[in-house]
C-alpha cells in the first residue's frame, strides 16, 4: 500500500474510470489522478478543458468519499518529444511508487525510465469508453448519461458540453 499515479485524458470522466479508481484504492493508500493532455481541449477527441475534467473527477469523488485518498494534477503533453514526458510527470506529480495505465506508449516510456507500471482490469469496456461516449454526445443520444457519474453529467450540462461535442464533430466533418 503506497501512492499510485493513474493517468488518463478523462474525456469525459466515465464510470469505467471511477471503477478503476475504486479498484486502485483497494490496493493502494493514495492515488494521484493525472489529467493527461492537460493543454488540449475543443477537439473532437479532447473536447473538455483540464479544469472541466478536474471538476468532473472532484465532484464525483467528493460525493463518494474517495476524495480524501486522491489528488488531481494536470500533466501536459510534450507532443513529439516523448522522452520528456516522464520529466513532465515528475514535475507535476508528487512522488509515487507505481503508475496504473493500459496505454502501451505510456507503459513503454515509463518502464524505460525505470518506473513500475501496472495494468488496470477493464470494467465493461464495450460500454464505458470515452470514444463511445463522445460519439453518443455528438449524436445527441441521451444514452451517454448512463455511462458517466451523475456529477460528470451535471458538469457537462452546465457547460453545454453535448452541444460543444456535436459542434466539434461537425467542424471536423465527423457527422
Ligand atoms: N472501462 C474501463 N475500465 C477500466 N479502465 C478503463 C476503462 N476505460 C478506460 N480505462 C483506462 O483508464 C485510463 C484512462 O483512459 P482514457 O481517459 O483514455 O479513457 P478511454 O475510455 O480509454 O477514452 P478514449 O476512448 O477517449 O481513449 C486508461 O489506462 C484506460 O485504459
Ligand atoms: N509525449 C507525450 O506527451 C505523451 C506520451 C505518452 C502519453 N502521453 C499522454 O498520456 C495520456 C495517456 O492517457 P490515455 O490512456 O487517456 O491515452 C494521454 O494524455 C497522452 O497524451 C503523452
Amino acid at each position: 500500500m503506497g501512492r499510485a499515479l493513474f493517468i488518463g485524458r478523462f474525456q469525459p470522466f466515465h464510470l469505467g474510470h471511477y471503477k478503476a479508481i475504486e479498484w486502485i484504492l483497494s490496493r493502494e493508500e493514495d492515488v494521484v489522478i493525472g489529467i493527461g493532455s492537460a493543454q488540449v481541449s475543443y477537439e473532437p477527441r479532447n473536447p473538455f478543458t483540464a479544469g472541466e475534467r478536474a471538476l468532473m473527477i472532484r465532484d464525483t469523488l467528493r460525493d463518494t468519499n474517495l476524495l480524501g485518498h486522491t489528488l488531481i494534477v494536470m500533466i501536459p503533453d510534450t507532443i513529439s518529444e516523448h522522452t520528456k514526458w516522464v520529466c513532465n510527470i515528475r514535475t507535476f506529480s508528487p512522488k509515487f511508487e507505481v503508475v496504473y495505465t493500459n496505454d502501451e506508449l505510456s507503459r513503454m516510456l515509463l518502464e524505460e525510465a525505470g518506473i513500475h507500471v501496472e495494468p488496470i482490469p477493464f470494467f465493461e469496456r464495450e460500454r464505458y469508453s470515452g470514444t463511445r461516449i463522445r460519439q453518443l454526445m455528438a449524436q445527441q443520444n441521451p444514452e451517454w448519461r448512463s455511462l458517466v457519474p451523475a456529477q460528470t453529467a451535471r458538469i457537462v450540462d452546465s457547460i453545454k458540453g453535448e452541444e460543444r461535442v456535436r459542434m466539434l464533430y461537425k467542424i471536423a466533418q465527423l457527422i
